[in-house]
């Protein structure tokens, strides 16, 4: 663990079953592998990660089973440790690789810039070999300028103790969002491809491993599910999933099932097969809260003795990074605890009402466009985790808003077809989310991931979801998105997963913690500054008759999308302009706590 990250509450925890085979996985750690720093369920770190996986490894093979380690994706972007270097990832990818991993793929993180990508596969790949799985993304080599493999497209394989031979493929959902330097081909047309076909006939195969940074409910999954049947009949298939940044796990047949292991280094999914050749295999998943309480337990070793040299070297690592990027350094402190979808919003704990009562008002602003009102639009899905009560350090900069993306805006748009635009975005139609084509789509780019799958309303038990929402949205008058289990004052608040197998999954018994809908984007109406030194800013309680449409340019697209569905004649990206040139949403709120959230007594 990290030097002051807290200790591990003591919990009542449900036991692991291992199998033959068995699994770790993670998946959307986003660059958090220092652990969480201010949460004591989420504290233990990369190194304790690689302690657990050693220790587990040894366990297993000591007993004749076999232990794989699987990472599905999205592995960059979200904390410090990746974000604040220059370059990015500076220490990121020496850390990443002293876990050894057997089977990783790509997320969609990796690909949305193209120095990401490029290091993807000048660095990360050649970093894990053949374990590195690129079922449907390709590159240009920046050396070559050709399109190739990102990674080799499967990796056949067979385990060291029980001999099971393996195929395994690495597939990224349908994503649309990536840099022009990569093409990632879809799903559903990789699994027509010749390479794959051969590969699924391989008579000598006793199990199918399909990772991907693909939701364990979705049209991508179904279609390898339903190609791997049609050609293989009842052969087990286990599948590892991500991107909705939930934990999950789904039964596709008496002979597959699929897990999805979390967020932001909180869960490290386990997952046992027993037996994988018989007529009837034993599935078994656990969500383990990453902490030490947790890896003691599981591994039945304590301080004295869990903790490898390796991985108390990889910690060390972190602390390093973490020092030479100065992550500690705080820049104010926050006086309550603001939340991304644990409170309804808008209220006073919200991130995005704190964001458009006093963040963007007061921070976003063009001298050149001082008598003009503007409506300012941020995606939902820009502000990645909560703020807690407390230090606001140069790690939470980044844990909060890790993207580059600066504001755009279009001139003097009639206000009403400014609010049409946002009502759009935020539709319930679903124009920018699914389609009636693609009704459980794994794209959704405005709002937080975790948001998506309630969107696309593919969620485990969803009748006893549907009549617990119905049930909930009445009382209190917005969506609750999560199931609650019974409170009981003994447990403290964690995660209460429901999923296929029951409401057994998680490791850690905690009380429930519920979850809101939160829109794509939130508007902010920003009233004209004052031209002249000294004068008040103008307080218009009227609405403007035009304003100018601000907006973070990652949304760009969909704006222009739903520019067109309202009726406003512009063509994007030429007829908007940058805003605030080189300022970024990261900028805005770091700059906003530097003056706001003064420390003393009461918040540090
Ligand atoms: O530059 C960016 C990139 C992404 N976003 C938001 O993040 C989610 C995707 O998050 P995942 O971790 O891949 O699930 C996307 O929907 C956007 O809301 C962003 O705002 N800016």
């Amino acid at each position: 663990v990290q030097p002051g990250s807290p200790s591990p509450i003591p919990a009542k925890l449900r036991d692991i079953q291992w199998g033959k085979l068995n699994f770790l996985h993670t998946t959307d750690t986003h660059g958090w592998l220092a652990g969480h720093l201010q949460e004591p369920s989420y504290s233990a770190d990369w190194g304790d990660y690689i302690s657990l996986a050693t220790r587990m490894r040894e366990q297993a093979e000591s007993q004749g089973w076999d232990l794989l380690v699987i990472d599905t994706g999205d592995r960059v972007e979200g904390n410090g440790l990746y974000d604040s270097s220059d370059p990015k990832g500076k220490y990121l990818y020496d850390i990443l690789k002293q876990q050894p991993i057997d089977l990783l793929c790509s997320g969609n993180h990796e690909l949305y810039k193209q120095n990401t990508s490029e290091t993807e596969f000048l660095t990360n790949v050649p970093n894990f070999m053949d374990s590195y799985i690129a079922s449907n993304i390709d590159i240009i080599d920046p050396n070559s300028a050709k399109l190739v493999p990102l990674g080799p497209r499967f990796k056949k394989f067979t385990t060291k103790k029980q001999g099971y031979r393996i195929m395994a493929f690495g597939f990224l959902f349908d994503f649309i969002g990536n840099y022009n330097n990569t093409r990632v081909q879809r799903v559903e047309d990789a699994v027509k491809e010749s390479w794959f076909q051969e590969a699924i006939h391989d008579d000598e195969i006793d199990l199918f491993i399909v990772l991907g940074h693909v939701p364990v409910r979705s049209e991508e999954y179904q279609a390898v599910h339903e190609e791997i049947r049609n050609a293989r009949g009842n052969i087990p298939i286990q599948f590892f999933g991500g991107h909705f940044h939930i934990r999950d796990y789904a039964r596709y047949d008496t002979h597959s099932s699929g897990l999805a292991s979390g967020r932001f280094m909180e869960t490290i999914g386990f997952l046992s097969i027993d037996d994988v050749k018989s007529t009837a295999p034993n599935f078994s998943r656990r969500y383990i809260d990453n902490n030490l309480f947790s890896f003691y337990h599981h591994t039945g070793l304590n301080e004295t003795n869990f903790s490898t040299n390796h991985g108390r070297n990889v910690s060390h690592m972190i602390q390093h990074a973490r020092h030479a990027l100065d992550l500690d350094y705080v820049h104010g402190c926050a006086p309550k605890t603001l939340w991304v979808d644990r409170t309804p919003y808008p209220s006073s704990d919200s991130v995005y009402t704190w964001l458009e009562t006093e963040v963007l008002p007061q921070s976003i602003r063009n001298p050149l466009r001082d008598g003009t009102s503007a409506l300012a639009v941020v995606n939902t899905g820009a502000i990645r985790f909560d703020i807690f009560k407390g230090p606001f350090t140069q790690d939470s900069t980044f844990i909060v808003s890790p993207f580059t993306s600066g504001f755009k805006y279009i001139k003097d748009v009639p206000y009403t077809t400014a609010k049409r635009i946002v009502a759009l975005l935020n539709g319930q139609t679903k124009i920018f989310t699914a389609s009636a084509q693609h009704p459980h789509t794994s794209y959704c780019p405005l709002a937080p991931p975790e948001q998506c799958a309630y969107q696309s309303g593919n969620m485990a038990t969803k009748d006893r979801q549907t009549a617990y929402l119905q049930r909930t949205s009445q009382q209190h008058g917005q969506a609750i998105i999560s199931l609650e289990v019974e409170s009981d004052p003994q447990y403290f608040p964690g995660y209460t997963t429901i999923d296929d197998a029951g409401d057994d999954g998680d490791d850690t018994i905690h009380s429930s913690v519920s979850f809101y809908q939160v829109p794509n984007v939130i508007p902010t109406l920003i009233h004209p500054h004052s031209t002249q030194v000294g004068e008040e800013d103008l307080d218009s309680s009227e609405e403007p008759s035009t304003v100018d449409l601000v907006y973070v340019d990652f949304i760009e697209p969909y704006i222009a999308l739903a520019a067109k569905f309202s009726g406003l004649d512009v063509n994007l990206p030429q007829d908007s302009d940058v805003y605030m040139d080189g300022v970024t949403l990261t900028h805005l709120i770091e700059n906003w706590i530097k003056k706001n959230w003064k420390c003393d007594e009461a918040t540090s």
